[in-house]
Protein backbone atom coordinates (compact mmCIF):
# COMPACT_ATOMS: atom_id res chain seq x y z
CA UNK A 1 0.00 0.00 0.00
CA UNK A 2 2.86 2.09 0.90
CA UNK A 3 3.75 1.83 -2.32
CA UNK A 4 1.22 3.36 -4.27
CA UNK A 5 0.26 6.79 -5.41
CA UNK A 6 -1.39 8.86 -2.12
CA UNK A 7 -4.63 9.58 -4.09
CA UNK A 8 -5.10 5.65 -4.79
CA UNK A 9 -4.70 5.16 -1.07
CA UNK A 10 -7.04 7.75 -0.41
CA UNK A 11 -9.50 6.60 -2.88
CA UNK A 12 -9.23 2.84 -1.39
CA UNK A 13 -9.80 4.69 2.43
CA UNK A 14 -12.64 6.47 1.35
CA UNK A 15 -14.11 2.74 0.41
CA UNK A 16 -13.22 0.94 3.13
CA UNK A 17 -14.71 3.81 4.77
CA UNK A 18 -18.20 2.88 2.87
CA UNK A 19 -17.78 -0.62 3.73
CA UNK A 20 -17.42 0.42 7.55
CA UNK A 21 -20.92 2.42 6.88
CA UNK A 22 -19.22 5.45 8.32
CA UNK A 23 -19.92 7.50 5.93
CA UNK A 24 -24.09 7.07 5.32
CA UNK A 25 -26.16 9.30 2.82
CA UNK A 26 -22.95 11.61 1.17
CA UNK A 27 -21.80 12.20 4.43
CA UNK A 28 -18.00 12.80 5.32
CA UNK A 29 -15.49 13.76 3.26
CA UNK A 30 -12.08 13.27 3.11
CA UNK A 31 -7.92 14.66 1.31
CA UNK A 32 -4.77 14.47 0.58
CA UNK A 33 -1.94 16.69 0.85
CA UNK A 34 -0.14 17.16 -2.68
CA UNK A 35 2.38 19.33 -1.56
CA UNK A 36 3.29 22.48 1.23
CA UNK A 37 0.43 24.64 -0.95
CA UNK A 38 -2.78 22.06 -2.71
CA UNK A 39 -4.41 19.55 -1.51
CA UNK A 40 -7.49 16.87 -3.17
CA UNK A 41 -10.21 17.33 -1.39
CA UNK A 42 -13.43 15.10 -1.94
CA UNK A 43 -16.02 17.20 -4.02
CA UNK A 44 -19.26 18.03 -2.44
CA UNK A 45 -22.46 15.88 -1.97
CA UNK A 46 -21.11 12.60 -3.28
CA UNK A 47 -21.45 9.51 -1.76
CA UNK A 48 -17.73 9.50 -0.03
CA UNK A 49 -18.22 5.15 -0.63
CA UNK A 50 -17.70 4.93 -4.17
CA UNK A 51 -15.27 7.80 -5.38
CA UNK A 52 -12.70 7.44 -7.78
CA UNK A 53 -9.43 9.77 -8.30
CA UNK A 54 -11.61 12.07 -10.53
CA UNK A 55 -13.77 12.89 -7.47
CA UNK A 56 -10.64 15.01 -5.66
CA UNK A 57 -10.38 18.54 -6.20
CA UNK A 58 -6.95 20.63 -5.87
CA UNK A 59 -8.34 23.38 -3.27
CA UNK A 60 -5.27 26.08 -2.42
CA UNK A 61 -4.67 25.23 1.23
CA UNK A 62 -4.09 29.29 2.22
CA UNK A 63 -7.46 30.61 0.99
CA UNK A 64 -9.32 27.07 0.74
CA UNK A 65 -9.88 28.09 -2.65
CA UNK A 66 -10.87 25.48 -5.43
CA UNK A 67 -8.48 25.22 -8.22
CA UNK A 68 -10.90 24.35 -11.18
CA UNK A 69 -13.81 26.00 -10.61
CA UNK A 70 -15.51 22.30 -9.04
CA UNK A 71 -17.02 22.29 -5.55
CA UNK A 72 -14.83 20.89 -3.23
CA UNK A 73 -16.64 19.39 0.40
CA UNK A 74 -18.85 21.95 2.18
CA UNK A 75 -16.10 21.19 5.17
CA UNK A 76 -12.72 22.43 2.98
CA UNK A 77 -12.22 24.97 5.36
CA UNK A 78 -11.54 22.18 7.78
CA UNK A 79 -9.23 20.35 5.86
CA UNK A 80 -7.20 23.24 4.89
CA UNK A 81 -7.07 24.55 8.65
CA UNK A 82 -5.50 21.19 9.09
CA UNK A 83 -2.84 21.46 6.56
CA UNK A 84 -1.65 24.96 7.74
CA UNK A 85 -1.98 23.97 11.75
CA UNK A 86 -0.07 20.73 11.08
CA UNK A 87 2.66 20.64 8.14
CA UNK A 88 3.30 17.03 8.71
CA UNK A 89 -0.66 16.63 8.32
CA UNK A 90 -0.48 14.62 4.84
CA UNK A 91 -4.36 13.02 5.20
CA UNK A 92 -7.62 14.27 6.56
CA UNK A 93 -10.85 12.10 7.21
CA UNK A 94 -13.98 13.23 8.40
CA UNK A 95 -16.78 10.19 9.34
CA UNK A 96 -20.35 10.21 10.04
CA UNK A 97 -20.62 7.29 12.76
CA UNK A 98 -23.24 6.92 15.46
CA UNK A 99 -20.49 6.67 17.85
CA UNK A 100 -19.09 9.88 17.25
CA UNK A 101 -22.34 11.46 16.39
CA UNK A 102 -23.91 10.33 19.78
CA UNK A 103 -21.03 10.84 22.66
CA UNK A 104 -20.38 14.38 21.16
CA UNK A 105 -23.77 15.04 22.30
CA UNK A 106 -23.61 13.08 25.33
CA UNK A 107 -20.52 14.50 26.41
CA UNK A 108 -20.96 17.89 28.07
CA UNK A 109 -17.40 18.84 28.29
CA UNK A 110 -14.92 20.36 26.40
CA UNK A 111 -13.25 17.13 25.22
CA UNK A 112 -14.35 13.46 25.32
CA UNK A 113 -11.41 11.65 27.85
CA UNK A 114 -10.07 8.42 26.80
CA UNK A 115 -8.16 7.19 29.64
CA UNK A 116 -7.62 2.99 30.78
CA UNK A 117 -7.79 1.29 27.40
CA UNK A 118 -4.87 -0.52 25.72
CA UNK A 119 -6.26 0.81 22.04
CA UNK A 120 -4.80 4.32 23.06
CA UNK A 121 -1.78 2.87 21.68
CA UNK A 122 -3.00 3.02 17.96
CA UNK A 123 -2.40 6.79 18.03
CA UNK A 124 0.68 7.82 17.10
CA UNK A 125 3.10 8.63 19.99
CA UNK A 126 0.84 6.95 22.71
CA UNK A 127 2.76 4.19 24.81
CA UNK A 128 0.32 3.67 27.57
CA UNK A 129 -3.53 2.80 28.77
CA UNK A 130 -2.16 4.28 31.75
CA UNK A 131 -2.56 8.37 29.78
CA UNK A 132 -5.17 10.22 29.19
CA UNK A 133 -6.10 11.18 25.19
CA UNK A 134 -8.13 14.10 24.87
CA UNK A 135 -10.47 14.78 22.01
CA UNK A 136 -11.87 17.98 22.12
CA UNK A 137 -15.41 18.47 21.40
CA UNK A 138 -16.36 21.58 19.62
CA UNK A 139 -20.02 22.65 18.54
CA UNK A 140 -21.48 21.96 15.81
CA UNK A 141 -22.13 24.92 13.07
CA UNK A 142 -22.70 25.33 9.69
CA UNK A 143 -20.38 28.45 9.35
CA UNK A 144 -16.83 26.73 8.49
CA UNK A 145 -15.62 29.98 8.65
CA UNK A 146 -16.19 30.72 12.40
CA UNK A 147 -16.15 26.93 13.54
CA UNK A 148 -12.10 27.09 11.72
CA UNK A 149 -11.64 30.13 13.46
CA UNK A 150 -12.73 28.64 16.70
CA UNK A 151 -10.11 25.62 16.70
CA UNK A 152 -7.28 27.65 15.29
CA UNK A 153 -8.02 29.66 18.60
CA UNK A 154 -8.47 26.11 20.75
CA UNK A 155 -4.86 24.84 19.00
CA UNK A 156 -3.19 28.09 19.88
CA UNK A 157 -4.26 27.38 23.72
CA UNK A 158 -4.07 23.76 23.51
CA UNK A 159 -2.35 20.31 22.07
CA UNK A 160 -4.82 19.48 19.74
CA UNK A 161 -3.59 15.65 18.37
CA UNK A 162 -5.39 13.02 16.16
CA UNK A 163 -8.99 14.60 15.25
CA UNK A 164 -11.45 16.67 16.85
CA UNK A 165 -15.08 16.07 17.36
CA UNK A 166 -18.06 18.16 15.98
CA UNK A 167 -21.19 17.90 18.09
CA UNK A 168 -23.89 15.75 16.70
CA UNK A 169 -22.08 15.52 13.65
CA UNK A 170 -19.06 13.24 13.56
CA UNK A 171 -15.21 13.17 13.89
CA UNK A 172 -12.45 14.65 11.85
CA UNK A 173 -9.13 13.12 12.28
CA UNK A 174 -5.97 13.38 10.44
CA UNK A 175 -2.54 11.71 9.80
CA UNK A 176 1.11 12.17 8.17
CA UNK A 177 -0.19 9.85 5.48
CA UNK A 178 -3.37 8.04 4.47
CA UNK A 179 -2.16 5.01 6.02
CA UNK A 180 -1.58 6.64 9.90
CA UNK A 181 -4.78 8.96 9.20
CA UNK A 182 -7.25 5.45 8.79
CA UNK A 183 -5.40 3.94 11.77
CA UNK A 184 -6.46 6.58 13.54
CA UNK A 185 -9.45 6.63 12.33
CA UNK A 186 -9.88 2.80 13.26
CA UNK A 187 -8.45 3.32 16.49
CA UNK A 188 -10.31 6.25 17.54
CA UNK A 189 -13.54 4.76 16.62
CA UNK A 190 -12.99 1.54 18.66
CA UNK A 191 -12.77 3.44 21.63
CA UNK A 192 -15.55 5.54 20.98
CA UNK A 193 -17.24 2.21 20.59
CA UNK A 194 -16.05 1.15 24.35
CA UNK A 195 -16.92 4.24 25.54
CA UNK A 196 -19.90 4.20 24.59
CA UNK A 197 -20.79 1.00 25.62
CA UNK A 198 -18.74 1.97 29.13
CA UNK A 199 -21.14 4.32 29.79
CA UNK A 200 -24.33 2.48 28.68
CA UNK A 201 -22.92 -0.13 31.36
CA UNK A 202 -22.04 1.78 34.29
CA UNK A 203 -25.41 3.59 33.59
CA UNK A 204 -27.65 -0.10 34.03
C1 LIG B 1 -25.28 14.38 4.56
S1 LIG B 1 -25.07 16.09 4.70
C2 LIG B 1 -23.52 16.24 5.48
C3 LIG B 1 -22.77 17.48 5.09
O1 LIG B 1 -23.45 18.60 5.53
C4 LIG B 1 -21.38 17.46 5.67
O2 LIG B 1 -21.39 17.40 7.07
C5 LIG B 1 -20.53 16.36 5.13
O3 LIG B 1 -19.84 15.68 5.86
C6 LIG B 1 -20.49 16.12 3.68
O4 LIG B 1 -20.44 17.33 2.97
P1 LIG B 1 -19.65 17.42 1.57
O5 LIG B 1 -19.93 18.81 1.09
O6 LIG B 1 -20.23 16.36 0.68
O7 LIG B 1 -18.22 17.15 1.89
ZN1 LIG C 1 -19.72 16.25 7.96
Amino acid sequence: MSQSHPLDQLVAACHWIGMKGWAPATGGNMSVRRDGHVCLLSESGKDKGTLTRDDFIEVDIATSQSLSGRKPSAETGLHTLIYRLFPEAGAVLHTHTVNATVLSRVEQGAALLLHGYEMQKSLSGQHTHLDTVAIPVFDNSQDIVALASEIEDYAARFPLRYGFLLRGHGLTCWGEDVSEARRHLEGLEFLFECERQRRLLEKA
